[in-house]
């Protein structure tokens, strides 16, 4: 990769906000808690940011606000010109949380090519189906070596490939790549409510300095350089949030549901160690953590679909009153493809039976409630189990 960070090293810098420290203290609990937004401030960095967000979903738009609360220029690249020329003159997207003000630095627009030319970082939050396409239109626009950071969770259902995957094979080996997940609902975040991701990168320096530039008294932002962990944590934890979902659509009850969810947490690990993620990435922020938040969190849209399943509703009933996207739905299919293909064992739907449920019942083969209570019949071994496959 060809990512340095500009001019940190210069001796006239500015010492960095610190990283990694735990949740703000007691004494910040009042910025925590307050109704009433925290001034901006610009954290630190001795050279000039400006910050291009692609894609103007709820997630962009979240992002968008942290980066501009922060002090950075941030530039939102949408696809419809009145989007964009709305948000411009009112500060709030027009649909998604539309009663959340965006902050004086941040502007939107069509035009890719102003958006892109002079970003210093650029920020994907993108559904990841589209991402190819969105990527390979702009591509012409992103300067070689501007560094990208993903904040998409899932796999691509034609080519099987994490955000990873596809960003190395739209915009190339030579630049700098890093990946936001972690339990981090938009609403939540667009709110300044205190929140904890983390993003990993291959490229220590440049997870550091995009952690400097987003974070702030309510946004941690920890590092790491588990790329893999990241994925699968994120890729994972929207189908088993759609068990969960289906669980409580049909009143499972909690014990039903908690053993779900740690099964389900069970077959995370086993995939991502098998695909060569740390284990404590998979215990962490972006694995168990963004589990839990999914699962049992009311703002998680993977969820509500399955407890739209769950109370009887149809896959096709359901995404027709939906302009929001649940990536568990796709993500699920390719999961299975994913394992099959990289699997040689057998008997995959034992090694993976809510993954491998929910696909079937996506697909229409289960009805929800005959989906999970066939996972009361799977055969009874060792709770704990290695990456074999
Ligand atoms: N919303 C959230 O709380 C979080 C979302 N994410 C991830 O962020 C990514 C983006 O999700 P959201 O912003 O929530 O999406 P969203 O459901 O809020 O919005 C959908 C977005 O997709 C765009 N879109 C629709 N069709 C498109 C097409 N053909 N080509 C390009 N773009 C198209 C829409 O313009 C819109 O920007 C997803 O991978 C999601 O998993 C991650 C963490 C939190
Ligand atoms: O990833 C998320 C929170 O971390 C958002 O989850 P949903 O896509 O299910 O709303």
């Amino acid at each position: 990769n060809c990512y340095t960070s500009p001019n940190l090293s210069s001796p006239t810098s500015t010492p960095l906000l610190p990283r990694n420290l735990p949740f703000p203290s007691s004494t910040r609990s009042s910025t925590l808690l307050s109704a009433t937004p925290p001034s901006p401030t610009q954290n630190a960095l001795p050279y000039p940011v400006r910050i291009a967000v692609l894609g103007g979903g709820n997630f962009g738009l979240a992002l968008a606000s942290v980066c501009g609360r922060s002090g950075y220029s941030t530039t939102l690249l949408v696809r419809d010109p009145d989007v964009a020329e709305y948000v411009n003159k009112n500060n709030c997207h027009p649909r998604y949380m539309s009663d959340v003000r965006l902050g004086d630095k941040v502007r939107a627009t069509t035009d890719a090519k102003s958006a892109l030319k002079d970003a210093t970082y650029i920020i994907h939050a993108v559904p990841v189906q589209y991402s190819r396409n969105f990527l390979l239109n702009v591509k012409p626009h992103i300067p070689i070596g501007t560094p990208v950071m993903s904040a998409s969770k899932g796999i691509e259902t034609t080519s099987l490939g994490f955000m990873a995957d596809i960003l190395e094979e739209c915009l190339g080996k030579d630049r700098s790549y890093a990946f936001l997940s972690g339990p981090s609902f938009a609403r939540e975040i667009a709110e300044e409510r205190a929140t904890a991701v983390v993003i990993a990168s291959e490229d220590k320096q440049l997870a550091d300095d995009l952690a400097d530039i987003m974070s702030s008294a309510n946004f941690r932002v920890f590092t790491s350089s588990d790329v893999m962990g990241i994925e699968v944590g994120g890729s994972v934890k929207n189908v088993i949030a759609i068990a969960a979902g289906m669980c409580e659509g049909l009143g499972l009850g909690t014990n039903a549901m908690s053993g779900l969810v740690t099964r389900g947490c069970g077959e995370m690990r086993r995939l991502g160690l098998y695909l060569g993620a740390e284990p404590t990435t998979l215990a962490g922020l972006s694995g168990v953590g963004d589990t839990f938040g999914t699962c049992f969190g009311p703002l998680s849209r993977n969820r509500n679909f399955g407890i739209r399943l769950g109370k009887g509703e149809t896959m096709e009933e359901i995404l027709a009153t939906t302009t929001e996207v649940a990536e568990g739905v796709d993500t699920a299919g390719a999961l299975v493809d994913l394992i099959k293909s990289r699997s040689k064992g057998y008997r995959l739907d034992l090694k993976y039976p809510i993954i491998f449920g929910v696909r079937d019942i996506l697909e229409g083969k289960l009805g929800a409630r005959e989906g999970l209570e066939g996972l009361m019949e799977m055969p009874l071994r060792l709770e704990s189990y290695e990456a074999t496959h």
